[in-house]
């Protein structure tokens, strides 16, 4: 067969938040338009210094899970006599410079959902204006044209679920790449191998921290990714889904799907795949729905935070003036380190720093203590919580928080969550609160009154 006459020569992809071949548009669409392709991703150094939250943007946790992805796809892309190019520095100056060097003539990249991500490509690709950049969605079910989505559907959740589902649009089956069918590889100027870069990196990103660890079974990496989907489906646990999912711990009470979707590991149109896989062999059930139901949370919340921009972000959110919250350092350290006077916080917040994991009924109830009962302005759980986690996700943290804290899309204003209820509900028998020790902590919250002079509790008990 003649070769296929394509549009560039000289082609790039960059992943960033889409660490796998399959079911990846934008990167199918690199593949169709080149001659000749390098695969890269770039480490941007601004990810791992202190936000003005006084927390990093990645912390160890999803670092240790980003690098065992990248492995996976230079594992992939050697079996195939292409290599991953680990690069290091301020995306838009590493990328013009190896645009200028190699005469790239395009790149292709997964759009990203932060509108700070999307400003930042936009201008690279103003400023390499010889170079043709292209870009598609690669992390949700219904593509924004299809859905034909007017912002009044996105103004809650129920309205855009019924909206979606009136719809009856199909979720199309996902893209199967085929990496026997590369086109050639571009050799990169003066660039190491992937093993040689990933040791060269900083002290701060690769360096004498020691690698936390995470939950043993979270392993990232497509194909870690997809072994993980086909067990859970193997199971029968989506079929018990609706009763378990709110439990705080326990591998099979709820997915686990979140990291490897976070980090681009597997397509949520994969998931969809496979779960309708498992209702046409067992049966459909409100169990099975119920996990569509909860993509479709994440689905919302990522066309939501295309539509709100920097608002994402604001204090007030959505709403008409900001919290009536403020900003209590040691109160706010006492959350973080899981040693405030309610143990169920406590216990939550130590899974999180341990294992880079919380359930969701878990990141529903410390934020909701965060807020409510300390008194402390969301973002800077927000922001924790975006170092902190292993599956974190602009849209749906940021989405959720400002949900929670009464500026977002909740209908009912915020949510307050009784805590000793929500104890007696899921941890009846502190089995969790004991695993965590979340009963070990300072029996006072605050050692300083509001005008900062020093509580003397003694006298305070007389
Ligand atoms: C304050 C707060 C912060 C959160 N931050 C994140 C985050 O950074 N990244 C993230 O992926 N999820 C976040 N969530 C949503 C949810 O807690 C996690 O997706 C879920 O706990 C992950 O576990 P799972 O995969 O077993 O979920 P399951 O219960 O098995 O759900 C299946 C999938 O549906 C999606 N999903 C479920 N619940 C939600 C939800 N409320 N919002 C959006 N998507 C949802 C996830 O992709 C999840 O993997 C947050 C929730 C709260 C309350």
């Amino acid at each position: 067969m003649a070769d296929q006459h394509k549009n560039y020569s000289k082609g790039i992809y960059c992943f960033t938040d889409d660490l796998r071949f399959q079911d990846n548009i934008a990167l199918a669409n690199t593949i169709a338009q080149c001659d000749e392709i390098a695969f890269i991703y770039i480490l941007d150094p601004r990810w791992f210094q202190k936000t003005n939250y006084q927390h990093t943007w990645i912390g160890q946790a999803k670092w240790q899970f980003i690098k065992q992805s990248l492995s996976c796809l230079n594992q992939q892309l050697a079996e195939h006599g292409h290599q991953l190019t680990l690069l290091h520095g301020n995306v838009e100056h590493v990328l013009c410079e190896l645009i200028r060097e190699n005469n790239v003539n395009f790149v292709g990249f997964a759009t990203l959902v932060g509108s700070n991500e999307q400003v930042l490509w936009a201008e690279l690709a103003t400023k390499c204006a010889d170079t043709h950049f292209a870009s598609a969605n690669n992390s949700i079910m219904y593509l924004g044209e299809r859905l034909n989505l007017k912002h009044e559907y996105l103004t809650s959740f129920s309205r855009f679920r019924r909206f979606v589902e009136k719809q009856q649009i199909k979720i199309e089956q996902p893209r199967k790449i085929h990496l026997d069918a590369l086109p050639s590889r571009l050799t990169l100027q003066n660039q190491p191998s992937f093993s040689k870069a990933l040791t060269a990196l900083p002290y701060f990103i690769s360096g004498d921290v020691q690698d936390v660890q995470t939950h043993d079974s979270f392993f990232g990496g497509e194909k870690s990714a997809v072994q993980h989907c086909k067990q859970y489906f193997a199971s029968s646990a989506a079929s018990n889904y609706k009763t378990t999912r709110n439990a705080l711990d326990g591998w099979q009470n709820s997915t686990k799907f979140s990291p490897y979707l976070a980090n681009g590991n597997v397509s949520a149109r994969q998931i969809m795949q496979w779960l309708k896989q498992f209702e046409l062999a067992h049966g459909a059930s409100e169990s099975t729905y119920w996990i569509y139901f909860e993509l479709l949370w994440r689905e919302y919340f990522h066309h939501l935070a295309n539509s709100l921009g920097n608002t994402l972000y604001r204090f007030s959110g959505l709403a008409p003036c900001a919290p009536s919250t403020s900003f209590y350092a040691e109160r706010f350290n006492k959350w973080c380190n899981g040693n405030t006077p309610y143990p169920i916080v406590n216990a939550c917040m130590k899974q999180l720093n341990q294992t880079g994991f919380m359930s969701n009924r878990g990141r529903q109830l410390v934020a909701s203590y965060l807020v409510n009962e300390l008194g402390i302005d969301w973002r800077y759980g927000a922001a924790y919580f975006q170092q902190q986690l292993i599956d974190h996700d602009i849209a749906s943290n940021w989405g959720n928080w400002q949900y929670i804290a009464g500026v977002g899309v909740d209908p009912r204003g915020g949510r307050h969550f009784n805590l000793q209820k929500q104890t007696s509900l899921y941890d009846p028998e502190h089995t969790f609160i004991n695993k965590w020790h979340g009963q070990l902590c300072d029996a006072r919250l605050d050692s300083t009154d509001m005008v900062d002079w020093p509580i003397d509790w003694s006298k305070k008990e007389d």
